[in-house]
């Protein structure tokens, strides 16, 4: 019994065995016939490379030694002359056989033309061998036979009698014609031939051509200027013909090729057909029928000419009407692509690189930025005990009794950690802390009483002698460089000299705080180069905001590259508050725009968003783009709260609520950190906040929620609160030379033909209504509910895009429709319910409210 299933063991062992045996040979066979099949590609291509050499050689030699080998080559037949007739010698440098062949091809054929031939063998080769391509292999072998053929009879045309010029081929065809139609005849007919060749191939765009060289002079309008930057095409780039090295151009076309579906041109076809040929070669199906994808809808041209013929409707109408008043539309399908074609897409193109369109964009480099000689700074180590016993004797005087002290040594502050006694309370020390400092007797002193996550208490003493801590060392910092962020920046280093970077992305808007002369536009410098350093100009632009009118002009020189602006504006960077207001409402409908197209995209974020747009499984025909990131700066926001109020706060802070999905982030900054300049409403939705000095605990806390900002030091020192917990920062230092350097360095390079524009933002001050939600009904709520009910969408870019209303006022609408049991609250992302289904019951609903 035993002994049996021991044997069935091994039987099934040895079945085991056999299969994976024969399952290895079908496997190594088909790996065999691949590995054979390159062999032989590879082999073949060696060969015409070989012959495309040797042909060029024989050809060329031949021009320089025909008058010597011909009379022997024509003297004799073939066989002899290459075999039997050893005292014969030519001068071709490839000896007999060199002379028979170029006499051949030059002389009995085609003439020089021949040439071509030596240079179809070279394509075809490296295509095998290397498997590169450099033209499409179809076309450029019907271009060349054609111009082979006319080449012959055109240089034959020009000469008595046979020569290598012409060939044989191209005489007799002269002889031919001429007796024909005479040599004038003859001359016009191979130059109308040319033309209809070339256009047969080419179909080139005579009237493009034509204006080129002779351009109307006429200023185009501003409607024709493509509102994207990224869609600029490749004509408006060969204006900019100054800044544009061929390499661009070549990268250009690539790129144009790469994304616009519908503009495939006829070579790139070619392309296709011949990668589907050798995809056919390797065993690859496309499944035509396989499921479709309805993200995405390419017509390619060959596709429409296989959609099925579908009959004009004036055909159609003409038919019917005789019988009767029947009339048939046939609506023209789309080919959907399937998801093997979508993939394919990816596979030829390959992913869509929003980079590809300044190509050779380099970003700043690390020499731009100034060297400190090896810091200076640093504490001694008399500085270190004498601050440890002031510390240690000024605690005593308040009975405060230390068992531990630590010093770690920042560019700019030490940190003394204090660990108390048993016994002594943590409060009774932060009770005491402007005693303390008053005792230390020292600047910008500050008690961190406990530090988080540790049982002791930190004194933050200043260094007598501050390091400057350089742009240079954090930009260089692995750090930073290894940086995954979406928006990285680095902005100073913490007390214990580690490098502090974070993701803009990710906080998502920034408030930053300081008196004036403390830091607060090198840290706002410093946070605009970190981007520079680190971002492409596809990936992130920036809305700069400046009513002081100085600090941000230097970005003007990177407009093309970086900046953002609205249409018809010739300043990029904002300066008046009449336009802060246009450009902040614009950024809103943006933000509504993006998010339309997020929930379209159905992506929950900007990220989710560009990575389908990267895969191509977003068609920019319907409206998908790459999204940059938009960083707005408002530098001096007290100046513009001042002026324009509720018009600018409401904006940014429904900017600031829901910009993070799509990739708007704020950054505002303000020398006056009072409450009536960062209001409720903005503090709100700015978690992540940074206070350089300011002059009063008051201001620290506006900014902060709590004191610490009034004891630093200035020059640089900076506090950060990311909503959990407070750092001390000495902020890089960029000097105004450096940002110049790195605005030239990017100013110079080839950019965008414009600033990427912003959505037309139409104020309301011309329909002369301000408008208060509390208020009575806005006058064409009833005409906004109608629309919001028909399209049961509820959406304020709906109304903006039906009604031409401005976006505050939409929103406002928006508001009382909600208010009315019209329209459910806010759903971010989402558009809002529509609470009413039909037309009839919305009458019902506003007569039962009494609204009408
Ligand atoms: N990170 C830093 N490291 C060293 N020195 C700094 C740093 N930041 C600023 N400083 C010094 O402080 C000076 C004032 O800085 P900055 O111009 O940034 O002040 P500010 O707060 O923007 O003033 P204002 O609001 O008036 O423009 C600088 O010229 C520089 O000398």
């Amino acid at each position: 019994m035993a002994k049996g299933n021991v044997l069935k063991q091994k039987d099934k062992k040895k079945i085991k065995e056999t299969t994976a045996k024969s399952k290895n040979s079908r496997s190594f066979s088909s790996l065999y016939a691949k590995v054979d099949r390159r062999k032989a590609k590879s082999i073949s291509g060696a060969i015409l490379l070989l012959l495309s050499i040797y042909l060029f050689i024989a050809f060329t030699s031949y021009l320089f030694s025909w008058k010597e080998d011909q009379d022997l080559i024509i003297s004799t037949t073939f066989f002899n002359f290459i075999f039997s007739s050893p005292d014969i010698e030519v001068t071709n440098w490839l000896g007999k056989f060199g002379a028979w062949t170029a006499h051949l091809f030059m002389f009995k054929w085609f003439g020089i033309a021949s040439f071509a031939f030596s240079f179809l063998l070279l394509i075809t080769g490296v295509r095998l061998l290397l498997n590169i391509r450099i033209l499409p292999l179809r076309k450029t072998y019907l271009v060349t036979f054609i111009g082979i053929i006319w080449f012959s009879t055109f240089l034959g045309l020009m000469t008595s009698r046979v020569n290598y010029l012409g060939g044989s081929f191209g005489y007799a065809i002269k002889e031919w014609l001429t007796s024909a139609l005479g040599l004038f005849g003859a001359i016009l007919l191979i130059l109308v031939l040319l033309f209809v060749a070339v256009v047969a191939l080419f179909n080139p765009d005579f009237k493009a051509i034509f204006q080129k060289y002779f351009p109307k002079k006429e200023n185009s309008t501003s409607a024709d200027k493509n509102n994207n930057a990224f869609a600029h095409s490749e004509e408006e780039d060969d204006l900019d013909e100054e800044e544009i090295d061929e390499e661009d151009l070549e990268e250009d076309e690539e790129y144009e090729v790469s994304f616009k579906d519908d503009n495939i041109d006829q070579d790139e076809q070619e392309d296709d057909e011949e990668d589907i040929e050798e995809n056919e070669e390797e065993n690859i199906e496309i499944d035509e029928e396989a499921e479709s994808d309805d993200d995405f809808e390419v017509i390619t041209k060959k596709e429409e000419q296989e959609s099925p013929i579908v009959k004009p409707q004036s055909e159609i109408e003409e038919n019917e009407a005789d019988e009767n008043e029947f009339s048939v539309e046939v609506p023209k399908n789309e080919k959907e692509l399937t998801d093997k074609d979508l993939n394919k897409m990816v596979e030829d193109f390959g992913p869509y690189d929003p980079k590809l369109d300044l190509a050779s964009y380099t970003p700043p480099t690390i020499d731009l930025l100034r060297k400190f000689e090896s810091n200076q700074g640093g504490v001694t180590k008399e500085e270190l005990e004498q601050n440890k016993d002031n510390i240690v004797n000024t605690l005593a005087n308040y009975k405060i009794d230390i068992a531990k002290i630590k010093a770690t040594i920042g560019p700019t502050v030490t940190l003394y950690e204090i660990v108390p006694a048993p016994g002594v309370r943590i409060s009774k020390i932060k009770n005491l802390e402007d005693d303390i400092a008053l005792s230390l007797a020292a600047l910008g002193i500050r008690i961190i009483a406990p530090i988080p996550g540790k049982g002791t208490i930190g004194i933050e003493v200043p260094n007598s002698n501050p390091e400057i801590v350089s742009m240079r060392s954090l930009i260089a910092s692995e750090k930073f460089q290894s940086s995954k962020a979406e928006l990285p920046i680095v902005l100073g280093k913490t007390i214990t000299n580690e490098t502090f970077t974070f993701d803009l992305a990710k906080m998502p808007h920034l408030l930053v705080a300081g008196a004036t002369g403390q830091g607060k536009s090198v840290g706002l410098n410093a946070i605009l180069v970190s981007l520079l350093y680190k971002k492409h100009p596809s990936q992130v632009k920036f809305v700069l905001i400046d009513p002081k009118k100085v600090e941000l002009t230097l970005f003007n020189k990177i407009e093309r590259h970086f900046l953002a602006k609205l249409p018809g504006e010739e300043e990029a960077i904002i300066t008046d508050t009449s336009k802060v207001v246009n450009t902040l409402n614009s950024l809103c409908i943006e933000m509504d725009e993006r998010y339309d197209l997020l929930k379209l995209a159905q992506t929950r974020n900007i990220k989710e968003y560009n990575d389908k747009f990267v895969q191509r499984k977003l068609n920019p025909e319907n409206g998908h783009r790459y999204m940059p990131y938009i960083v707005v700066l408002i530098d001096e926001f007290a100046d513009l709260i001042m002026t324009a109020g509720k018009e600018v706060e409401h904006p940014i802070a429904r900017l600031a609520q829901l910009a993070r999905a799509i990739g708007i982030h704020l950054i505002v900054a303000t020398q006056r950190p009072s409450v009536n300049v960062i209001t409720g409403m903005i503090k709100a939705n700015f978690p992540a906040r940074i206070a350089f000095r300011v002059l009063s605990k008051i201001d620290s806390r506006t900014i902060l929620d709590t004191s610490g900002a009034d004891q630093l030091i200035g020059k640089g020192d900076m506090l950060i609160s990311t909503g959990n917990e407070v750092i001390r920062l000495q902020c890089g230092f960029v000097d105004t030379p450096e940002v110049e350097a790195i605005c030239d360095f990017i100013g110079n390079q080839r950019g965008y033909p414009e600033a990427m524009m912003l959505p037309e933002y139409v104020g309301e001050g011309a329909e002369g209504t301000t408008l208060d939600v509390d208020d009575e009904l806005d006058e064409k709520f009833f005409d906004a509910a109608q629309i919001i009910v028909t399209h049961q969408q509820g959406s304020a870019s709906l109304l903006q895009r039906k009604l031409k209303l401005g976006y505050n006022r939409a929103g406002r609408i928006v508001d009382q429709l909600e208010a009315h049991g019209i329209i459910g609250p806010f759903q971010g992302s989402k558009a809002r319910d529509v609470l009413i289904p039909t037309d009839e019951a919305l009458n019902q609903h506003l007569n039962e409210k009494g609204l009408r």
